[in-house]
């Protein structure tokens, strides 16, 4: 398999093998992301993307394989000082507080980009109001952009999963991420729900790289430039949507059971 080499990849990796005991989740992934697209990264259950994401990420350390994120290795390196270079990451299962509101969901969401002791705060340092202001001011971005402005003070618990979602890709956007990795972020949405998803998703695009983990191909073909294609940890082709989504194996591995159009 060839993978198009990126000029300037911001996320980028080459020969990703994890091996849970006997199982060996991903066999030989490499990946060129450049700056400013949306890559998708399909697969069958259990074919490993998860497990990818998770190693760009830095949550795990891969069994061998070597990961850069903007030019800089990330092996060894903790998820929160790689989240601080400027990546977030939402997960397979919806992580918003339930019992807590729209407006508080937010506020767990900028511990990435807000560092103040104690005593700074007491005081109310400089910086420390001068990163308030800001905060309060990307609060009302975020709340804007996903549609979330008049429901800022309702728990996050009653508002439809959709919704939920979308709230999980704010509190990830409140530290103005440069690259974003969204795990299966339509999971469960109706049409609705998910072209509302398109739309957000093609609204905070810009001067961001963004990999999706996603099961809809209509997602993927929307919003995507490129996917890679990994099947039982390994990689089988990477391109524009409509050639993999047309390649033999892809077919028979997967689309012929999941492509819904
Ligand atoms: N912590 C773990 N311990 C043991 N095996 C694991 C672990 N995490 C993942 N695996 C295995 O690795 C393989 C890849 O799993 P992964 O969750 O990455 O797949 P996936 O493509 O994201 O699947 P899905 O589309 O269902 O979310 C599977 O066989 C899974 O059982």
């Amino acid at each position: 398999m060839t993978i198009a080499a990126a000029e300037r990849p911001v996320v980028s990796a080459r020969d990703i093998v994890k091996r849970y005991g006997g199982v060996t989740a991903l066999n030989g992934v490499s990946l060129d992301v450049e700056e400013g697209e949306i890559f998708g990264i399909i697969g069958p259950n259990g074919a490993g993307k998860s497990t990818l994401f998770d190693i760009l990420c830095g949550i795990t350390v891969p069994t061998s394989g070597s990961i850069r994120i903007m030019g800089s290795e990330i092996s060894g390196m903790p998820p929160h000082l790689i989240a601080r270079s400027g990546v977030a990451r939402t997960f397979q299962r919806t992580a918003v507080f339930a019992e807590s509101t729209v407006l508080e969901n937010l506020l767990f969401g900028r511990h990435a980009s807000f560092h103040h002791g104690v005593l700074g705060r007491i005081v109310g340092s400089k910086s420390y109001v001068r990163d308030q202001q800001a905060f309060q001011a990307r609060v009302e971005e975020v709340l804007a952009l996903i549609g979330l402005d008049g429901e800022r003070h309702r728990k996050a618990g009653v508002l439809a999963y959709g919704v939920q979602r979308r709230l999980a890709v704010g509190i990830a956007l409140m530290s103005d991420p440069k690259i974003m990795f969204l795990d299966e972020p339509a999971a469960g949405m109706n049409g609705r729900e998910t072209a509302d998803f398109i739309a957000l998703i093609r609204a905070i695009a810009p001067g961001r790289t963004i990999l999706i983990v996603e099961h809809d191909m209509a997602v993927i073909r929307q919003l995507c430039g490129r996917a890679l294609v990994v099947v039982d940890g390994k990689p089988v082709v990477v391109d524009a949507p409509h050639h993999v989504l047309s390649h033999p194996e892809v077919v028979t591995a997967y689309l012929g059971a999941d492509d819904d159009e």
